[in-house]
């Protein structure tokens, strides 16, 4: 029969807590595998995020230092690293998570304080004498999860303008890469870009293409949204002496691990237009570097791109 899908923001109680691997990175050869205190409090934010429903505030974490040290490490060198290498917008709206919602390197900001900011986010313009406040409201929210969903789960939460987070930090043994998301992924990769208008509407759309599709179709959506919003770079033009194209990143999964971001955009990854036909054969590596990464001009012509597949389905 038809695929099931959720039809109102509450359905997502149903599908959002499917999760299909806890700890997705936690085999045994991650570093967390063998840390017992680590486990235990793993297994602490499985039960917040288990418990969570649509619509309840997301409960506030106490950080122990051994995370705010982690923290403090990976803040230091990806802002170090985003100086050079983040997209425009993605460097405008952090500015905005610092000024609004405590991000700073001694501070491992609240997914609560985040997704109230993205729901209504007043951005102040000062001219002269008079402050003009302008309500771009990209209405994201963001819900706590365990660990993994299933591709069909985790697009159908952006069908709803819900991202779904993870809120525990990365094992210490290894700052700068880490097989599964972690809540410094989410933070330092995903949340600037959700406060863009432009980013916000591509990112809903894949989701709504997402809803009720075959699993053939899902599979393509998922790996086009994996080579952009997790892993993509934008070419901003080309060296006026050496003709060799510029790229600025903003995937999420590059701007999160100081090790992938410098690995992408060093000599040896091989970067490719984002040419959807293209980019649905290319495999998506879950726990190591990518063997390619795709570029697009600017959102608008990613969006514009998808569009066409989305109307082929
Ligand atoms: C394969 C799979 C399993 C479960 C759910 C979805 C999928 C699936 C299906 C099709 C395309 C892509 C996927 C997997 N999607 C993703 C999405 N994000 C990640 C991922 C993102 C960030 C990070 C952390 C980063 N390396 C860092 O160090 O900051 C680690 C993993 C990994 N996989
Ligand atoms: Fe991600």
């Amino acid at each position: 029969g038809a695929v099931w899908f959720p039809k109102s923001i509450y359905d997502l109680d149903i599908c959002c807590r499917r999760v299909i691997m806890y700890g997705a990175g936690l085999d045994a050869d991650h570093p967390g595998f063998k840390d017992d205190e680590y486990r235990k409090r793993r297994m602490m934010f499985a039960d917040i995020a288990l418990n969570y429903k649509q619509g309840d505030p997301i409960p506030r974490v106490e950080y122990t230092a051994k995370e705010t040290a982690t923290w403090k490490i990976i803040y230091r060198k990806l802002r170090e690293l985003h100086q050079k290498h983040a997209c425009a917008e993605y460097l405008e709206n952090f500015e905005l998570l610092e000024q609004h919602c405590g991000y700073s390197d001694s501070n491992v900001p609240q997914l609560e304080d985040i997704s109230n900011f993205l729901k209504s986010n007043y951005i102040f313009f000062l001219t002269g004498i008079t402050k003009y406040v302008f309500a771009v409201k990209t209405g994201f929210r963001l819900r706590p999860v365990a660990g993994y969903l299933s591709a069909r789960d985790f697009l159908a939460g952006l069908a709803f303008r819900v991202f779904n987070c993870t809120q525990y930090v990365r094992h210490h043994a290894d700052p700068f890469y880490t097989p599964e998301p972690d809540t410094v992924h989410e933070l330092m990769g995903h949340m600037a870009l959700f406060a863009d208008p432009d980013f916000a509407q591509f990112s809903q759309e894949i989701g709504l293409a997402s809803l009720g599709t075959s699993d053939e179709d899902l599979s393509k959506l998922a790996t086009l949204y994996f080579f952009s919003i997790e892993f993509g770079l934008c070419c901003v033009g080309h060296d006026r002496i050496t003709n060799k194209p510029k790229y600025k990143i903003y995937g999420a999964g590059l701007l999160s691990s100081a090790g992938e971001l410098q690995h992408a955009i060093g000599e040896k990854s091989e970067i490719i237009r984002f040419d959807p036909d293209r980019v649905v054969q290319q495999e998506c590596l879950i726990t190591t570097f990518q063997n390619a990464y795709f570029y697009t001009k600017n959102f608008d012509e990613a969006q514009q791109k998808l569009r066409y597949v989305f109307w082929k389905m």
